[in-house]
């Protein structure tokens, strides 16, 4: 049973397991099964095979249940594979080692016979794991729907078998060789070349590393959160429950789809909470003679889960666009439909910031003694099917200031629609339409302030100033443009999934492309910081649109290494003075979801070592029929210079 509804979340966080951590005499896993269900939970975590079997030849594979005892949707909706845990692959003892490899070979078969979803292989023994690896990347070439779960421990964890002789001898090494588990983690990952099916379980036990550190595993794919029940703490009246910060750990996995498995012994042997949140439901059927060991866990992790505030309504919208990664729209080269218009005018929050705008620079420019005397000029450029002249109007009424319109735009069948606002909205001697390219209309006089949105979620990567270099033409000197300015972001990111999509087309272009994508499962690893910006306004000679950046990110001192994939991109844009509007997170516009973030991938994701900076490189590089960005890393490793001279991704002028 589901731990909670919480409007618009689908995610698989909803359901809970519970570990199987050995049958109870005379009970096998069928019985087991039926009694984690009866008790709430969704799925158990067990072996698939006696843990003391060794492969001995002519043997048959002692398993805990066939499929005649459990039917196919029982065991694909219900079980989750426990791969035996004596495993060694890396063992010293080669007769061990190739036990091993037949064992997990032979499990994971019996595994796929089942058509489980999952099988959690036991955490790496010794913090070199490559023959593991390398089993693991062979049976994963042939595995169709089925994913490999690496479980591993989420702490700066214990020195392993290996490091310990080494230990013994220097005791002020303990703290520099104690394993990070992201670092195994990504070296078994880099073996098995990123595979999408190899997944990661996370063991959560009581002491938890530093915020940044933890941080990481957002950019992973984690899925399955292993809570032991030391992790617990005891309240007042006996009953479990969790620190502060494994409280807010556990939220932030539910947020990204990773489903909690309650695993260990129980230490608080409590009655059920009356009314409590699982047993308040109507068709609970537990039987309190035979509770499960673990449901006052499971019922606290309920209780967090419910507790959760809803998904905003602006989130459930969009959770379908979570991680999915869209071409950037080109509204100059190509002409937008009306569904797309229709998208942006839902939009309250940015045209009430350019009503904002224009109202401010309307008052700073006709005094209140000339607003009879005076019509201020003002032109829309790439108007679209009309809300930045809505809120010219509005903002001209709200100040009591004159106004004459000019609306420009471009896509002739927007300007068809634009004609037939003006009449519906008995604007006719207010607004005059222009259906012309703003960089060739000869312009009957010149402009007070000329208004325009021509943002991409990089800022200028829609080509806002070559648009507007070429309209200010009809601004007077003393002109404002709204916006005044616009600024590009950037922050480096783990973003596992973007990369495996990439990646699954099989070729470099797509590495080479900048997408639109509403980020979700993303590890942010450094603040972002400003790439280009663009001024208007510039009416200085010989203004060049090219521009350069080199920038310098650095960790924090306690997040440990982790892996570039690529870097978001936002804008900010001062819109007029302190009026501004933008998706940089730090001061992003309340409310607005015109844009998602922009993403420019690496094509070899970059390995960044604990506390070394990464340095990129950005180029906008124009010619004259073209617009195109190229970018690099040189630190910690340099990576190749991506998209060079614009050959997988440009934008058309
Ligand atoms: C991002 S849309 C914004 C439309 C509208 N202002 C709004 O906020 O809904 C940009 C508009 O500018 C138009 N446009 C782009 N470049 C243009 C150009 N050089 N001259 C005229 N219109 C242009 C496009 O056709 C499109 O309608």
């Amino acid at each position: 049973m589901p731990l909670g509804q919480r409007a618009g979340d689908k995610s698989d966080s909803r359901y809970c397991g519970v570990e199987v951590l050995d049958f109870p005499a005379g009970e096998g896993l069928p019985a087991v099964l039926n009694h984690s269900l009866a008790s709430s939970f969704d799925f158990i975590l067990a072996p698939l095979v006696d843990p003391n079997y060794r492969p001995t030849p002519g043997a048959v594979l002692p398993v805990s249940a066939s499929d005649l005892v459990l039917g196919p949707a029982q065991w694909s909706n219900h079980v989750v594979g426990k791969i035996s845990e004596w495993i060694d692959l890396d063992a010293e003892d080669e007769q061990l080692r190739l036990d091993s490899e037949l064992t997990l070979k032979q499990e994971i078969a019996w595994a796929s016979h089942l058509s489980l979803q999952a099988c959690v292989l036991p955490a790496p023994r010794r913090s070199s794991c490559g023959n593991y690896a390398r089993v693991v990347n062979q049976i994963l070439q042939g595995l169709t729907n089925m994913h490999l779960w690496l479980r591993l421990p989420l702490e700066k964890s214990e020195p392993m078998d290996d490091d310990l002789d080494k230990l013994k001898h220097n005791n002020n090494a303990l703290q520099n060789e104690m394993v990070d588990s992201w670092e195994l983690w990504n070296s078994f990952r880099l073996l098995c070349d990123h595979s999408s099916q190899l997944c990661v379980a996370l063991d959560i036990s009581s002491t938890l590393p530093s915020i940044n550190s933890l941080g990481r595993w957002f950019g992973e794919p984690v899925r399955a959160a292993i809570l032991q029940t030391n992790a617990f703490l005891t309240n007042g009246r006996g009953y479990p429950c969790l620190s502060k910060r494994h409280q807010k750990l556990l939220t932030g996995f539910f947020n990204h789809s990773v489903q909690v498995i309650l695993s260990g012994r129980s230490n608080h042997n409590v009655p059920p909470v009356s009314g409590g949140v699982l047993l308040g439901d109507e068709n609970h059927t537990e039987d309190a003679s035979v509770r499960h060991a673990l449901s006052p866990y499971l019922e606290y992790t309920a209780y967090l889960y419910r507790r959760m505030d809803p998904l905003p309504e602006q989130e459930r919208f969009e959770i379908n666009y979570r991680d999915f990664l869209q071409s950037p729209l080109q509204p100059l080269m190509d002409n937008l439909e009306a569904q797309t218009y229709e998208t942006f005018e839902k939009d309250v929050v940015k045209y009430t910031q350019y009503q904002r705008a224009v109202a401010k620079a309307l008052v700073d420019r006709v005094p209140d003694d000339a607003v009879s005397t005076t019509r201020t000029v003002l032109m829309v450029v790439g108007a679209g099917r009309g809300p930045l002249v809505r809120a010219s109007l509005q903002a001209a009424e709200e100040t009591g200031r004159k106004l004459k319109v000019y609306a420009v735009e471009k896509n002739p069948n927007a300007v068809i629609t634009l004609h037939s606002l003006i009449k519906l909205e008995g604007w006719e001697s207010l607004v005059t339409v222009i259906s012309s390219d703003m960089r060739c209309w000869d312009a009957p006089e010149k402009a007070d302030i000329l208004v325009s949105e021509l943002l991409g979620s990089f800022g200028d990567n829609e080509l806002s100033p070559e648009c507007l270099d070429g309209a200010q033409r009809f601004l007077k000197p003393d002109g404002i443009s709204i916006p005044s300015s616009y600024t590009s972001f950037i922050q480096p990111i783990t973003a596992s999934k973007l990369h495996n999509d990439i990646k699954a087309h099989k070729d470099i272009a797509h590495f080479e492309t900048a997408y639109v994508v509403k980020l979700h499962r993303i590890a942010t690893l450094a603040p972002p910081q400003q790439v280009f910006t663009f001024t208007h306004p510039d009416f200085s000679p010989n203004v060049s649109n090219q521009r350069y950046t080199k920038l310098q990110f650095e960790m924090p001192p306690d997040m440990g290494s982790c892996l570039v994939h690529g870097f978001a991109g936002y804008f900010d844009s001062v819109l007029y003075k302190d009026v501004h509007l933008g998706i940089e997170p730090n001061t992003a516009t309340p409310n607005m979801f015109s844009w998602f973030p922009i993403f420019f991938p690496l094509r070899k994701p970059i390995y960044v070592p604990d506390r070394s900076p990464i340095e990129v490189h950005f180029w906008r590089c124009c010619a004259p029929t073209k617009v195109w960005y190229e970018w690099a890393v040189t630190a910690p490793t340099p990576s190749p210079i991506h998209n060079s001279n614009g050959r997988s991704y440009w934008v058309g002028l």
